[in-house]
């Protein structure tokens, strides 16, 4: 499975020096994914996401990467794995099963790092590292944390079980899933609501095929804290060093929200935040304090494991109060919205359970809600 290295069957669109010094090659242009290029620009591009990665590979860099090994899982154009051989590791593999395995090798070459970012073109569960690693880091996550179409986590798991040395590091560590009840006024009544009211004529009906045509159900979108109708509520969390991937393979958490404000309830919101601690050193201690946030990130409330830095955690958080990622957030619109007052309480579940089908793996939502003295069920299913 391992051939970056190999840049003999380049299938991509770009000048390839051939084995004779002088002589360039022009490669003919194919066909390129641009669906994984725009998943790379936009990972790229996200300052947010990457300075949290930077901060904490430097945060960590004298303790468990100066000298070390890291394996870097789905490590795309390679930035982390860079950054993790500016902190001083010694070696590096950087593990990506799609062709941008060919163009990240090219960047390492491009930045004289060949020599300790060793790219590997393949699944980080077939491609022969034969040596124990100190460090893990990925960026595994999707809009709805646990299930992007790849089941990365999955994968890390797979790394963290195989590879990783008894006490080291992955990175990010943490990661905690919430919902929150939202408003959102203008687009639910220009994208949806119109609908109730076509020249007096009532096209209701229209409402649920307006709901997945208008937006992808669910659908990304950037929210803001005033969207918010409650405080959020934690939907899972994940801690890497410890989670089995039966743990997360179908979960139900409930919720109990109290609303903060008269407004209109339009959907439920989902977003996560990663944590990036060190491993545990002492034994889980319920009466440890949280975990205090730094500054511009979500403190991790509930947090009891105490880890080796204790005071400060770098988070990287997707929450609407924070500064933007490519993440934004996850909406699920209901089909009919319900006026709420203060104080106003909303309960109920939600499963998610994801699914390997024919046309691919997905990932299905099911809320349960009672609002009043009336319950619904709202299902959607992420692709
Ligand atoms: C969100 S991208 C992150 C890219 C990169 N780490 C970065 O920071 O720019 C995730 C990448 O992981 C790769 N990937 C997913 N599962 C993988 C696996 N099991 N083994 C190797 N690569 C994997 C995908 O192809 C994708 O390029």
């Amino acid at each position: 499975m391992e051939g970056a290295t190999d840049s003999g069957d380049d299938g991509d669109h770009q000048r390839q020096v051939s084995d004779d010094d002088d002589e360039e090659t022009e490669i003919e242009e194919t066909a390129y994914d641009f669906h994984d290029f725009n998943i790379h620009q936009a990972v790229i591009k996200d300052n947010v996401r990457n300075e949290a990665y930077r901060a904490a590979i430097l945060h960590h860099q004298d303790n468990y990467i100066k000298d070390k090994v890291v394996v870097d899982v789905g490590s795309g154009t390679g930035i982390l794995s860079i950054f993790c051989a500016q902190a001083g590791a010694k070696r590096v593999y950087a593990v990506e099963d799609t062709e941008i395995a060919l163009q990240a090798q090219k960047v390492m070459e491009a930045n004289n790092l060949s020599e300790r970012v060793i790219v590997l073109h393949g699944y980080v569960e077939d491609v022969g590292i034969n040596e124990k690693v100190d460090v893990i880091v990925s960026d595994w996550m999707d809009q709805l944390l646990l299930y992007n179409y790849e089941n990365m986590l999955g994968s890390v798991l797979t790394a963290r079980d195989r590879l990783l040395k008894p006490g080291g590091l992955i990175m990010p560590s943490n990661a905690t899933l919430y919902i929150a009840p939202v408003t959102l006024p203008d687009r639910y009544s220009s994208k949806i609501d119109f609908w109730r009211n076509v020249y007096g004529i009532d096209m209701s009906a229209m409402v649920p095929w307006a709901i997945q045509d208008a937006y992808e159900d669910p659908c990304v979108e950037k929210i803001k804290s005033e969207n918010l109708l409650a405080l959020p509520q934690v939907v899972k969390r994940v801690d890497c060093y410890t989670i089995n991937i039966q743990e997360i393979e179908s979960f139900k958490s409930r919720f109990e929200f109290q609303c903060l404000t008269r407004a209109t309830f339009h959907g439920f919101a989902f977003w996560f935040d990663v944590e990036f601690s060190g491993p545990v050193t002492s034994p889980a201690d319920s009466n440890a304090p949280p975990l205090q946030s730094s500054s511009n990130h979500l403190t991790t409330s509930g947090q009891k494991r105490k880890r080796d830095d204790p005071i400060e955690a770098i988070v990287l958080s997707t929450a609407p109060d924070k500064p933007p990622t490519h993440w934004e957030q996850m909406v699920v619109y209901l089909n009919n919205p319900i006026d709420v007052e203060q104080g106003h309480r909303i309960e109920g579940s939600v499963t998610l359970t994801p699914n390997q089908e024919e046309d691919g793996p997905n990932v299905h939502i099911r809320l349960e809600y009672k609002s009043g003295h009336r319950s619904f069920v709202r299902e959607a299913v992420m692709r």
